[in-house]
């Protein structure tokens, strides 16, 4: 058996634009899958386009997940095995699209992403993230086989999932200065491609937040191509490493105290503006990625995160527990110095 962690594993087809939901049959039929499709999707994009993918996708099933736990991942499972479905199709935001990218790597079956939100990056790598437990970050999964991402159906949804997933890009910054930081002060292996893409997504979308705006598809246009690429750098990693860095294990830690509060790539965002001033200080980049995220309309604060200002200095200062990645929070920060970092950012 080969190890394929050494891989670089990719989306086959990747199908960006106006109106591809109608291409999702060719998307699909071009990868030689066999068996029944069962569509994985959640109330809202069951409702908004469920039928438009069923139509092009002849004897598919369905199952409706309600929320990222195991126990779905698991009802997944077993509709699975009594459709005996030959691959699945994730369809809507990160919920139903990792639900199925979790159970689709369990039943060692392909599986199809149709974000109808452009939330975070999960939406197009080979990261699968289930929020429950002790794992909050991601773990590695299959990536799909083919995105198929209607700006037309994301352009539509609620602004905020695109300000989220905005903000999840912009983070990428902070991402890739603590793993060049961990490859300078632990000898991590650091990819040079990995690390420039993803960088390069960041910069696309803070020289371009004035262009994003709700409404405009070309706003979802710009986010989707910006995951896929994001999406990518990890793959060329093997890791999340190009896209989570401290900002990350800011927002698991955070997801753990004040559960369900923000979404994913609003909490990054706030975690980015303040490890870019602990890498870079006063004169750094934060406050670049502070202005971007304002002009996004996407949180800059513990206010704007409905969290209370001791959760976010508690999350701050425990973030260096949640996993084994080295980061510019070191072994931690104490609470004087999370708390000044806090302050002079504007955070709280
Ligand atoms: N792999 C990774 O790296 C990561 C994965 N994740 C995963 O992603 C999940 C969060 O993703 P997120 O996208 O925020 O969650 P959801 O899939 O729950 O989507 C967020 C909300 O948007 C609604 N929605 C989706 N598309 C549309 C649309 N086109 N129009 C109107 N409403 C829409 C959903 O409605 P409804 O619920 O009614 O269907 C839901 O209320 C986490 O639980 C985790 O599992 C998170 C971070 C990273
Ligand atoms: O959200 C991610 C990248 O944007 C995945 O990161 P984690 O591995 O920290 O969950
Ligand atoms: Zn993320």
């Amino acid at each position: 058996m080969f190890d394929k962690s050494t891989w670089i594993r990719l989306p086959r087809n990747v199908v960006v634009g106006h109106g591809v939901l109608a291409e999702l049959g060719d998307a699909v039929g071009e990868l030689y899958l066999s068996g029944t499709p069962l569509v994985v999707t959640s109330p809202s994009p069951n409702r908004i386009v469920g039928d438009r993918v069923r139509d092009q996708l002849p004897d598919s099933e369905t199952v409706v997940v309600e929320e990222a736990s195991f126990d779905q991942v698991q009802k997944v499972i077993d509709a699975a095995e009594r459709a005996e479905a030959g691959y699945l199709v994730g369809l809507g935001g990160g919920k139903p699209i990792d639900t199925a990218k979790m159970a689709s790597d369990e039943l060692d079956v392909g599986f199809v992403s149709v974000p109808t939100a452009a939330s975070h990056d999960g939406i197009v790598s080979g990261r699968g993230s289930i929020p429950e437990g002790d794992t909050r970050h991601s773990v590695a999964a299959e990536p799909p086989l083919a995105v198929v991402a209607d700006t037309e159906v994301i352009a539509d949804a609620p602004w905020e999932l695109t300000t989220a997933g905005c903000a999840d890009i912009i983070s990428n910054y902070t991402a890739v200065a603590d793993w060049k930081l961990a490859q300078r002060l632990k000898g991590v292996e650091y990819s040079e491609y990995g690390g420039a893409l993803s960088q390069m997504t960041a910069e696309m979308l803070v020289d371009n937040a004035d262009l994003i705006r709700p409404g405009l598809e070309e706003s979802a246009w710009i986010v989707v191509k910006a995951l896929v690429a994001s999406g990518v750098a990890m793959s060329i990693a093997g890791s999340s490493r190009p896209a989570s860095g401290a900002e990350h294990l800011f927002s698991h830690q955070l997801d753990r105290i004040a559960p369900g509060r923000a979404l994913h790539g609003h909490q990054v965002g706030v975690g980015s503006i303040m490890t870019a001033y602990l890498h870079d200080g006063p004169d750094g980049l934060w406050k670049d990625i502070r202005d971007a995220l304002a002009s996004l309309d996407a949180p800059t604060t513990a206010e704007g995160l409905g969290v209370s200002d001791e959760e976010l200095l508690e999350a701050l200062t425990s973030a260096h527990e949640i996993r084994d990645r080295y980061t510019v929070l070191g072994d931690g920060i104490t609470e004087k110095a999370a708390r000044d970092v806090a302050e002079t950012t504007g955070v709280i």
